[in-house]
């Protein structure tokens, strides 16, 4: 391709992306622009931006359902921070908290903190903070005491927080935006949410605050912002309980200029009204879903027992091709998290070797990371921070990372235990090809579950095969290179049967590699078995050979043996559950999966 072609690609797929006028012309303060530009780099909004901050400004109710990676979250930070900083007297520490931010995780809440203290570096009056599960409650308090400006949260702690701190002042309170709420509400949060609403006499109409307000500082009503990607029945009813006559801002009005958006931005779509003046939002759920165009999706068909041996080999060739690299590889499960993790961090095999004595290199030789919901916070903060840091790196992680999360760089998306829901599919390939960078992703799927791909394909999701043989014809075994045949199966290549031998044996050989094996086996069938609707006729356990399933976490054991403990541990998981009290299907979703 010639440089004259390269680079008429680049400002197409630019303007894809970025809208062609300026932060100012958008309404935001000057002061605001500079600090967009000079502290985040921002040379101009993106088209998402472009259309939600003066629409947000006019103090419009707002729903956006917008592409990933588009700029989201400065979309509706920017046009709060210049209402609090046009406030006619500056506001104060002990006016307590205008804007509430409410998301689903502790890393998105640690990720949208980060930006607000970017964007808030001249503005000192204006206080950001964060409550968020894990974290000492005291010290919240402290803080919440003396006074949150823009607080970010998550759910749980919230509502612990508006029950239990008298001192946390949200008389003021102007601003609630639930971002990324399709995945708030798929966590079980829809309960406290709602109570949330109640608490601050935010549902339905709109009105914020209970009395007490600070008329003097503006007589501003209170503005709610729903952030969602799907708009399925639950994001409907918590718009509906949520939003006064919202303005629906979507992916078709990609192509508006800026300066028309407002005028040309959808109301939402009326179906049905309901009495209340909410009209019900299309459900955009079935349609097609919007990916970077430049993304490359991929899929790779495995048997059930080579799982294990083919996602090494592939990860190994990524990280031989180009040394400097950033892969996220996503599991159904803590457990498989946890496995993985240790199997790569101390997998040592050299193909070429003779003797067991000589396999002391590592096999992949990258630095990896993992992340889950079941880990210390300090540990999840620490992997967040490394991993949005480092040049190179292999991140090992369950759904915790799919949704919002804004690592730099990273060119690739490994789903190795399948999504389920296309929705989740469609986030977790959002951490790559974020606003025109390159990426590619990669779908594990075994021969009996190639009907996701259809799924997919209803959703306007189409992926090509990737080259498999091709890759594991790369690996010279004894000196040798071995080229298979197309109609090789996969299961008795060469290469990938010394390689399963060598796990194997590994894995024997090191009792808590062992044990961590057989939790994972045991969480990743109860995974399996929890896909729901209409996935239940791909994903079904009953096509599942144990046996195989087994292999693929490099156990030799019979499955009946391996299934003896899972049945024991499903029975301990059981009790737990009464004990605390959590629902089984909330306990799965927010302890193992995630
Ligand atoms: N105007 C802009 N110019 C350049 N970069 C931007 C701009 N706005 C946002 N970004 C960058 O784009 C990336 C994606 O932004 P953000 O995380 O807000 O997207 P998002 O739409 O919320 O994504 P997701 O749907 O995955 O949550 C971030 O790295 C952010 O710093």
């Amino acid at each position: 391709m010639d440089s004259k072609k390269k680079k008429e690609d680049k400002d197409n797929q630019k303007s894809e992306i970025f809208a062609s006028c300026s932060f100012s012309a958008l309404g935001l303060h000057p002061s605001l622009c500079n600090q967009l530009q000079e502290r985040l780099g921002f040379e101009g909004p993106t088209l998402v931006q472009a259309q939600a901050i003066p629409v947000i400004l006019s103090g419009r109710h707002v729903l956006v359902n917008a592409a990933t990676g588009t700029g989201k979250t400065v979309a509706y930070l920017a046009p709060i921070i210049h209402h609090l900083h046009s406030y006619p007297s500056r506001i104060d520490r002990e006016n307590g908290t205008f804007a509430l931010v409410l998301v689903p995780t502790r890393e998105l809440c640690l990720q949208v903190y980060e930006i607000l203290q970017k964007l808030l570096h001249r503005f000192h009056w204006i206080v950001p903070g964060y409550v968020m599960g894990g974290e000492n409650r005291s010290k919240e308090k402290a803080r919440l005491r003396k006074g949150i400006s823009i607080l970010v949260a998550t759910p749980g702690r919230l509502l612990d927080h508006l029950k239990n701190t008298a001192s946390f002042v949200h008389t003021n309170l102007r601003w609630i935006i639930f971002d990324e709420a399709d995945r708030i509400l798929e966590l079980g949060f829809g309960k406290e949410i709602e109570e949330i609403l109640d608490l601050l006499g935010s549902r339905q109409i709109g009105s914020v605050g209970n009395g007490n307000q600070v008329s003097s500082l503006s007589n501003f009503q209170g503005q709610n912002l729903l952030l969602s990607a799907t708009l399925n029945e639950k994001v409907n009813h918590l718009a509906k309980i949520s939003l006064e006559n919202p303005v629906m801002i979507g992916l078709d009005d990609k192509k508006i200029q800026p300066d028309q958006s407002v005028d040309h931005i959808e109301t939402a779509e009326s179906d049905e009204d309901d009495g209340l003046g909410y009209s019900k939002v299309k459900n955009s759920s079935t349609g097609d879903y919007k990916l970077p165009a430049q993304l490359v999706q991929r899929y790779v068909k495995v048997p059930c027992g080579s799982r294990l041996a083919v996602l090494l080999s592939i990860l190994k060739n990524l990280f031989e091709r180009e040394a400097s690299h950033k892969i996220v590889v996503f599991f159904s499960t803590c457990d498989a998290v946890d496995f993985h993790y240790s199997l790569l961090s101390e997998f040592c095999w050299s193909p070429n070797s003779q003797s067991e004595a000589e396999h002391t290199e590592r096999f992949l030789r990258c630095n990896t990371l993992r992340l889950h919901g079941n880990m210390k916070q300090e540990d999840r903060r620490n992997t967040f921070q490394a991993f949005k840091t480092e040049k190179s790196a292999l991140l090992l992680s369950t759904d915790i990372a799919a949704r919002g999360l804004d690592f730099p760089k990273v060119r690739c998306i490994v789903q190795y235990d399948s999504p389920g829901e296309a929705t989740e599919y469609v986030h977790r390939v959002g951490r790559t090809a974020r606003l025109g960078e390159k990426g590619d992703s990669l779908l594990f799927l075994q021969p009996v579950e190639v009907d996701y791909l259809h799924d997919l394909e209803k959703h306007g999701v189409s992926l090509t095969e990737y080259p498999i043989l091709k890759v594991l014809g790369s690996f010279p075994l004894y000196g040798q290179v071995y080229r298979a045949r197309k109609f090789v199966s996969l299961d008795l290549h060469p290469w990938v049967l010394y390689l399963q031998r060598a796990l194997e044996s590994f894995i024997l050989s090191e009792p808590r590699m062992n044990k961590l094996a057989q939790t994972a086996f045991c969480s990743w069938v109860r995974a399996y078995t929890a896909h729901r609707g209409d996935l239940k006729r791909i994903f079904m356990v009953k096509k599942l050979h144990l046996g195989h399933v087994s292999r693929s976490f490099g156990l030799k054991q019979q499955p009946s043996l391996v299934g003896q403990s899972f049945q024991n541990q499903s029975k301990k998981r059981k009790r737990e559950g009464k004990q605390k009290g959590l629902s089984k299907q909330r306990k799965f979703t927010r302890k193992t999966r995630t």
